[in-house]
């Protein structure tokens, strides 16, 4: 359940709602500019587990630091770019290693709200599945848990890498909702069955009349799916 809301009440009165069996939270980076460190605590506190979604992408060293941090706070899973490199990933990967209880760490590969050509326009050539398995292969060398792709992938990348890499799949749209700003998105049973292990459903939940209903509506469809 990604958090995306511009208030940490906001947050807290919805977190207030749910059960922690029910789902794990995602704070990205709105809400954790306004929040921080303290409400990551709260949720932790309250039972959920947590997915820091910072997306980290910079040197080494400062990708290294922002990791450890998130690790001693506590937290599920973290993320970085995998386009910001080996190095990188690997200094995410030792970073986290040292500390008492390291978070799954994940890296995004091709964000989801791209398509063939917003991708070509970064300058990236070849297609999407391409560039996700390449990135993928990256991430594994390094030693990352998995990977942040979209669900379209999922089977390419088992086909590939086998059950053992976690898959975080963003762009979940339960049929008939709105695809806002997302391009690559998938039903949430579809996704069970091409492989993923984590699906992140924000605003078919947060924009829901009903957001209780709709989360429960798209945890229903996973379990007939299952
Ligand atoms: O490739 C990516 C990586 C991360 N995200 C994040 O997931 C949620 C999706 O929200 P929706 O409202 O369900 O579209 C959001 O927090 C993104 O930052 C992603 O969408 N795609």
């Amino acid at each position: 359940m990604a958090l995306d809301y511009s208030e940490p009440a906001q947050a807290l009165t919805f977190l207030g709602q749910l059960d922690p069996g029910s789902c794990r939270v995602k704070i990205g980076k709105e809400l954790f500019c306004v929040g921080g460190p303290d409400l990551v605590r709260r949720c932790i506190d309250s039972g959920f587990d947590v997915f820091l979604d910072l997306k980290y992408h910079d040197i080494p060293n400062t990708v290294a630091g922002a990791c450890r941090a998130a690790a001693r706070l506590g937290v599920w899973m973290v993320d970085v770019h995998a386009c910001g490199g080996r190095r990188m990933m690997d200094a995410a990967r030792d970073a986290i290693q040292g500390t008492p209880r390291p978070p799954l760490l994940t890296a995004v590969t091709v964000l989801t709200s791209h398509d063939q050509q917003s991708l070509a326009e970064t300058g990236v050539v070849g297609s999407i599945d391409e560039q996700v398995e390449r990135l993928t292969g990256l991430a594994v060398a390094s030693g990352l848990d998995g990977v942040v792709c979209s669900a379209r992938e999922a089977a390419l990348l088992r086909e590939r890498f086998g059950s053992v890499p976690v898959l975080v799949t963003p762009g979940i749209r339960p049929s008939g909702s709105s695809a806002d700003d997302q391009t690559r998105i998938v039903t949430p049973a579809e996704a069970l069955a091409a492989g993923a292990n984590h699906l992140v459903v924000g605003r078919p939940i947060t924009r829901a009349a009903d957001p209780k209903s709709a989360l429960a509506a798209i945890v229903a469809e996973l379990q007939s799916a299952a």
